[in-house]
């Protein structure tokens, strides 16, 4: 469970803050796959980041006793002057990958980035960019994947293999995921939360959860 408690998130504009979430507290379950279903500036990033850990809220707090992963293809932590190789090594280590030998052959192998992987990264496509931070992010053993669009990530064939791999996750870890296809969300979701007004609602029905926000 990922418990937010009275969470108010805003953002200062110059027509004054802009809020997100105002003194929410809701619990996110474990053991679902959940899709979150808002529309465009309903705030699903600024909750995903949140929850990640790489934004925090103005004021409240959010506690889970899972290994949350940052939003899976979001280059977020990748270090433009660092090769491929040296930045798996040091996302490895701060996400506390015990062999790290292992992880770097893995991240190397999934990631198909051939002789680049020796290269600094700004040197990168940004479509190899986001095939290292994918490969980075599924190869640690996280209990909740943020998935944020994340099955656009590279070329036609890349996009299969991640797709792949994201369902095998979704069978042995937990996945939260943002996405405006249907369909995808069908394939990898049984759950949903809906986000309007600054207000979540959980749905333990899918089905019904798609005809609701169709509604909005
Ligand atoms: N760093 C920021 N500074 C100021 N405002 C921001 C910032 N990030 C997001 N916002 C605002 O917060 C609101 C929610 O944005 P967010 O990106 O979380 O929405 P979203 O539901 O993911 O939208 P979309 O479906 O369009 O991707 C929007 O009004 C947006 O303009």
């Amino acid at each position: 469970m990922i418990k937010l408690t009275n969470v108010t998130k805003y953002y200062p504009s110059k027509l004054g803050n802009q809020y997100i979430l105002k003194n929410l507290s809701f619990e996110i379950p474990s053991n679902h796959n959940i899709a979150i279903l808002g529309r465009n500036g309903a705030g699903k990033s600024t909750l995903f980041r949140l929850l990640a850990s790489s934004e925090y809220p103005n004021k409240g707090s959010i506690e889970s006793s899972h290994n949350i992963s940052w939003p899976v293809a979001l280059a977020t932590g990748i270090h433009p002057q660092m090769t491929g190789r040296e930045n798996t090594r040091f996302i490895g280590r701060v996400n506390g990958v015990s062999d790290l030998d292992e992880y770097e052959l893995s991240v190397r192998d999934f990631a198909e980035l051939g002789q680049k992987y020796d290269l600094p990264v700004k040197t990168y496509s940004s479509g190899m960019r986001s095939r290292l931070a994918f490969a980075c992010c599924m190869t640690v053993g996280f209990d909740i994947y943020l998935i944020d669009e994340a099955t656009s990530v590279g070329d036609p064939k890349f996009k299969r293999k991640a797709k792949a791999a994201l369902l095998d996750k979704s069978k042995q870890a937990n996945v939260i995921m943002v996405s405006h296809d249907t369909e995808e969300i069908r394939q990898f979701c049984d759950s949903a939360i809906i986000i309007h007004k600054g207000q979540l609602e959980f749905y333990n029905d899918l089905e019904y959860a798609i005809e609701e926000y169709e509604k909005l």
